[in-house]
């Protein structure tokens, strides 16, 4: 981080211990260096969420959280244990898969795509990993999915196949799937890109509900300004494979101090405008 950092840290002021903990953490793929020493606390029920330009490594960060990239340099602990790593006689060493395992029992994740199981019916999209990872039994596991089924407003689609839903109901299976599980942090990568424009706000409106009921962390890499907005404690910018400026939604938003982060905004805001001047004019044609 450079010294344009501000904001951060616990959000309600009482010491807690983070859930998430990166320390110096790098990837490079060849000589190419895509994040650069990333430090990075999340705290229990704490909302981030994560926005930059394209390539700017929110993705690879999120990644390596969800175990899928494995960092070139650093750590990465999450509820005091290591992910990539495991000690053995005081000593750090490549974890291994049993360990691997454990930890990521404690992190839900949701992609751009919904990755659910074509050949099963909703219900048992969502209690599957109730009953073979968790052990519980089937009776019990039921009951879970269909509670959460019932959260993402999907009780009458429990019995249908995945082909049979659209994009935002599929997007929602794939919530209740990853919460259910109760994980410690619950990570969305672009949960609404792949989706038509009319099925963004079902899914994120699920996703607020989610944010305010829970005390589960979530880690959102969003392009939704807006929601960023609406639903993080903290928003952190990264640009160049660096954390640049992060801060509560206002100071973000309303007082960018970097010159990057406002570059950004502005370039945002004037695709957003664009797109509503385009859109105001599609309209007045079709009248
Ligand atoms: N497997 C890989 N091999 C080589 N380079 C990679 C690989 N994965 C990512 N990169 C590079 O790392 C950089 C960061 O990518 P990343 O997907 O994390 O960015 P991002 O901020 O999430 O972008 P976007 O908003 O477009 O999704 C990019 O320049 C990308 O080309």
């Amino acid at each position: 981080m450079d010294d344009e950092v501000h904001g951060g840290g616990t959000p309600d002021g009482v010491h807690q211990e983070p859930v998430v903990k990166y320390r110096k953490v790098s990837k490079s793929y060849g000589s190419t260096v895509v994040l650069n020493e990333i430090d990075l606390d999340i705290y229990p029920g704490e909302k981030v969420a994560v926005i930059g330009p394209s390539g700017s490594g929110k993705t690879t960060l999120a990644r390596m959280l969800m175990t899928l990239e494995e960092p070139t340099a650093g750590t990465i602990e999450v509820d005091g244990e290591l992910l990539w790593h495991q000690k053995v006689k005081g000593k750090l060493v490549p974890a291994n898969e049993k360990h691997l395992h454990n930890v990521r029992s404690k992190i839900g994740m949701v992609f751009q795509h919904f990755h659910l199981f074509p050949h099963m019916t909703i219900l048992r999209n969502v209690t599957e990993a109730l009953i073979h990872v968790q052990g519980m039994s089937r009776a019990e596991a039921t009951e879970r999915a269909l509670e959460m089924l019932e959260k993402v407003g999907l009780s009458d689609k429990v019995d249908e196949y995945p082909s049979r839903l659209s994009g935002g109901q599929k997007q929602r299976v794939a919530i209740a799937r990853a919460v259910v599980m109760r994980p410690r942090v619950m990570l969305f990568d672009e949960a609404t890109s792949a989706l038509d424009p009319e099925l963004v706000g079902e899914v994120l409106s699920v996703i607020k509900d989610l944010a305010a009921a829970g005390d589960m962390a979530m880690m959102l890499i969003t392009h939704e300004m807006d929601f960023a907005g609406e639903i993080a404690d903290r928003v952190i910018f990264t640009d160049a494979g660096s954390i640049v400026e992060q801060g509560t939604p206002e100071q973000i938003f309303e007082r960018p101090q970097s010159p990057r982060l406002q570059a950004f905004l502005s370039r945002f805001r004037q695709t957003w405008f664009m797109g509503g001047v385009q859109e105001a004019s599609i309209s007045a044609e079709k009248r």
